[in-house]
């Protein structure tokens, strides 16, 4: 077979490169017999070309007929030609009839099919080794000749460029239609030969490729339709029994996915997969506490999530929150430009881009070699490492030059850096923040990036509007849970609760309430606020906002971000002001930055509604009501427990802090009585110390045992008045501050070392009455680990926001205490008396041979809270005793 088998009887063929390389082999008719079988099942689409390159022909019929003149040419007909000549010899075989429903006209058309063995000739006219190789198939079978004559119809096809490449939207249909493998096959490659018409031009290779992706594609189609049908067939997903009194079975990470997956689609056609016993709420059920186990997080936060996303989003959600964001830098544009800085760490080994359209100053990291936290360029202050969805709060706060604005809650210093650099270091930025620590980051960035209009402060926040008003914008980047980062901090997804939302978002509504009386509403540039916070919980986003529209002057305005979905303005039961789809929130799987919310308010008058009395003691009230009426079984806590903590919690949060006002008249008014308040809390508070001190000075060295008993100390440490610094002798003010000097205690410096010094002064009032006896046991007693245990808890940054109403309430006790000194020596009775229980029963164990007492001696101390040094003492007086 093939053009070995009849070589010598082939006359030659035309002067084209192929036939001399190697001549056509010559067919015996029933090589094509079964071809002829074939064309009766061509396709549609084979017909569809047929009849199109009948119609070809029938225009070219002249060239036809003259078939000589075209041989001689070197044009694109030439194949065609050829194989017209190729094929004369073999006319018998086409007019046999053997290709049925075709006319004379196609005779030229058909003759490609006849061409087995010169296809390769043909196609790969310039590769002699493939030539060979196909020369040798062709011998190999008639069916594969078959197959060949096939190939080569296409081929020859798509070689001819007369042929218009109608391909692209026949591969589809080419799909659709039922053939056999052989049609396919056919299909596959006449579509890839008319895509690359071109094609000739194409590599082998790469031809091959494109045949290997088409395949590829098809199989991809084939198993999807093979999953779906093996969806519809497979067997309804059952939920587990209740299995009361019975232990779970454990059950495996896969074994938990598939269920996830087998719940998603039951959830996704309710009524269809169900079971019939079952309703949705039980599935849901199970689907939170397989994605709890699964990704890890509390059934609080995934209730929270569940109830936001749409399932599928919520899976997207999720997925995507377990993979950390790309590291994203700003430039300081005050030293440099973002291309130059590129160029910088390019330069370093960085592999960085833009981080989009929507920024000019942050750059995308993929990876460095380098330590980006120290690299010259950020030590010179050339960037900030800064999260992409930290620059969107600054971008909307829009800042001018020349203005007077506040970053209410700005440490480490990322925004408020942001905000001076578009300033151009024009006007005055006041970055604040409550936490000291904090704060001395925010000092370190601003000094690191060259920013010279920044004034830095440690207020709380809530009470600013006492320190300054009038601002032209405020940013108020708030405290929140931050979940919208747990890839961050994966922390998150198990340690927030009810009480931590609840607890954020009563504070997120008092630093808005002052952000915004902060505000200048008559400002000529300004008076827009934007409030932005890294948790994706309504609570504490859209929830805030709408509660501010209540109680201020304010208005929700586009925040000029033009990305980012919009705000709720439904979610679940609530009903927030419609004007809340104006803010935005950013999340991970939709736009592949943390989880964000921005709004940007606009204040349109100075006047605080009357009706909006929201004195902050109210301000709790009325979220509870509000809470209740809208969200009752949240603001209910479940156990005992819990009520307790929130107890706590609201107790931290205190009651007095940042009274909003009414009008102007009351504001001074409030003021007035808070300096009053504040006056008479001082006398009071520095009445007795110096009393006491003159008079017993001794007495003073005494405060850890009474700190041990009572805690009378604490509400002391508490007051913060500068103005006690006054009454206070200098020595009682190094002795109070002396143990402050120690790791936490730094953190108290100022106000609170000065209020140290009115310790003394409670001590021995509660010191009046001790009955015990062994002073010498009490004598030393250090303030050291006393005053540790007081500051530890102080230290504490939630504790340290709410300094302010605890003074207040601490003022409070201690003018109580001071009015009714019956009530704080009741418990003084009492405790001599269980120190002289103590007291003797160190005696009796002084008895007990040496080590051991002492060993009993040292461990009743530990309990008592006393110092190693008390150990040392008791010694001391055993020697004496028995001396
Ligand atoms: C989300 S961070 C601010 C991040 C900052 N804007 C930045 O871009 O670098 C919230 C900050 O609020 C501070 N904060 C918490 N309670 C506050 C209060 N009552 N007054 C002022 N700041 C407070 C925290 O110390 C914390 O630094």
């Amino acid at each position: 077979m093939g053009r070995k088998a009849e070589f010598s009887e082939k006359p030659k063929k035309g002067p084209g490169r192929k036939s001399k390389k190697q001549k056509a082999p010559t067919f015996t008719k029933s090589t094509f017999a079964p071809l002829d079988k074939d064309d009766g099942k061509l396709s549609h689409r084979q017909k569809q070309r047929q009849a199109k390159r009948l119609q070809k022909k029938v225009v070219k019929k002249p060239k036809d007929k003259q078939p000589k003149q075209v041989y001689n040419s070197e044009s694109e007909d030439e194949d065609v030609v050829e194989e017209e000549e190729v094929m004369s010899s073999e006319e018998e075989v086409v007019q046999n009839g053997k290709v049925k429903g075709f006319s004379d006209d196609n005779k030229a058309w058909l003759k490609p099919k006849q061409k087995k063995g010169a296809e390769p000739a043909a196609l790969e006219e310039e590769d002699s080794d493939e030539e060979e190789v196909e020369s040798e198939e062709g011998e190999e079978s008639e069916d594969e000749g078959k197959v060949k004559v096939g190939k080569l119809f296409e081929e020859e096809d798509s070689d001819d460029d007369e042929v218009p490449d109608d391909n692209f939207a026949d591969s589809d249909d080419a799909e659709g239609e039922e053939e056999s493998e052989d049609d396919d096959s056919e299909a596959e490659e006449e579509d890839s030969d008319d895509e690359d018409d071109s094609d000739d031009e194409k590599l082998p290779i790469e031809k091959a490729n494109k045949k290997l992706k088409k395949q590829e594609a098809e199989e991809a189609k084939l198993a999807e339709d093979e999953q779906q049908m093996s969806v519809l067939n497979q067997e309804i997903f059952k939920l587990p029994e209740d299995q009361e009194g019975e232990e779970e079975k454990p059950i495996t990470l896969p074994e938990i996915q598939q269920r996830i997956k087998d719940v998603t689609l039951v959830l996704s056609d309710f009524k269809r997969y169900r079971q019939e016993d079952r309703s949705r709420q039980e599935y849901l059920e199970i689907l939170k506490k397989d994605l709890c186990v699964y990704y890890s997080y509390n059934e609080f936060l995934m209730t929270k999530l569940m109830d936001m996303f749409p399932l599928t989003e919520l899976m997207e959600y999720l997925e995507s929150s377990e993979v950390a964001r790309p590291l994203t830098i700003r430039t300081n544009t005050l030293k440099t430009r973002r291309k130059e800085l590129a160029q910088a760490l390019i330069n370093r080994g960085v592999n960085l881009d833009p981080v989009g359209k929507w920024s000019k100053v942050g750059l995308v990291i993929y990876s460095s070699q380098v330590p980006l936290g120290a690299t010259p360029e950020y030590l010179a202050g050339h960037y900030m490492i800064q999260g992409a969805s930290s620059m969107l709060p600054v971008m909307a706060l829009a800042p001018q030059e020349n203005e007077r604005i506040l970053d209410m809650c700005s440490a480490p210093g990322g925004k408020s850096s942001h905000i001076a650099s578009i300033m151009k270091n024009t006007g005055v930025l006041f970055a604040n923040d409550a936490n000291r620590d904090r704060i001395k980051a925010v000092t370190a960035n601003l000094h690191r990036l060259g920013i010279n209009n920044c004034i830095v402060s440690c207020e709380d926040g809530c009470k600013f509007r006492e320190v300054m008003t009038g601002f032209d914008r405020v940013l108020l980047d708030a405290p929140c849970t931050g979940t919208g980062v747990v890839a961050k901090d994966p922390s998150v997804k198990q340690s927030k609760s009810d009480v931590d939302v609840q607890r954020c978002y009563n504070l997120q509504r008092k630093l808005l309430l002052t952000a915004i009386d902060c505000l200048d509403a008559k400002s000529s540039t300004g008076g827009y606020l934007v409030y932005s916070t890294c948790s994706v919980l309504p609570e504490e986003n859209e929830w805030v906002i709408d509660y501010a529209l209540k109680k201020r002057n304010v208005k929700l305005v586009p925040t000029g971000l033009d990305f980012g979905t919009e705000g709720f303005t439904k979610y679940r039961q609530f009903r927030f002001h419609p004007s809340l789809n104006l803010t935005r929130r950013y999340y991970p799987h939709t736009h592949n930055m943390d989880g964000f919310y921005v709004a940007k308010l606009k204040k349109f008058s100075n006047t605080i509604p009357v009706d909006n009395d929201d004195d902050l003691d109210e301000v709790e009230n009325v979220e509870t009501t509000v809470g209740s009426e809208e969200k009752v079984e949240e603001e209910v806590p479940e156990t005992e427990e819990e009520a307790e903590k929130s107890r706590k919690e609201r107790k931290k949060l205190g009651k007095r802090a940042g009274k909003p006002n009414l009008s102007e008249a009351e504001i001074e008014a409030k003021k007035k009585k808070l300096v009053d308040d504040e006056r008479k809390y001082v006398a009071k508070v520095f009445e007795k110390p110096v009393k006491v001190v003159k008079k017993k000075p001794v007495e003073e060295k005494q405060p850890e045992k009474v700190s041990e008993n009572g805690n009378t100390k604490k509400p002391f440490e508490g007051k913060k008045n500068k103005k006690t610094k006054t009454n206070v002798s200098e020595t009682e003010e190094k002795k109070s501050v002396e143990p402050q000097t120690n790791g936490n205690a730094k953190k108290f410096e100022g106000k609170k070392n000065k209020n140290k010094k009115s310790l003394p002064t409670q001590k021995p009032e509660e010191t009046k009455a001790p009955v015990v006896p062994q002073k010498p046991v009490v004598k030393p007693s250090p303030p050291k680990p006393v005053e540790k245990k007081v500051v530890t808890p102080q230290s504490n940054k939630n504790v340290k926001k709410f300094e302010g109403k605890n003074n207040k309430n601490q003022q409070q006790k201690n003018q109580n205490n001071q009015k009714s000194p019956a009530k704080t020596q009741t418990p003084d009775k009492k405790k001599p008396e269980a120190k002289q229980v103590l007291e003797k029963k160190k005696v009796e164990v002084e008895k007990l041979p040496e080590k051991v007492s002492q060993k009993i001696k040292a461990k009743m101390d530990v309990k008592k809270g006393k110092g190693k040094k008390q150990i040392g003492q008791l010694k001391q007086n055993k020697k004496k005793v028995k001396g």
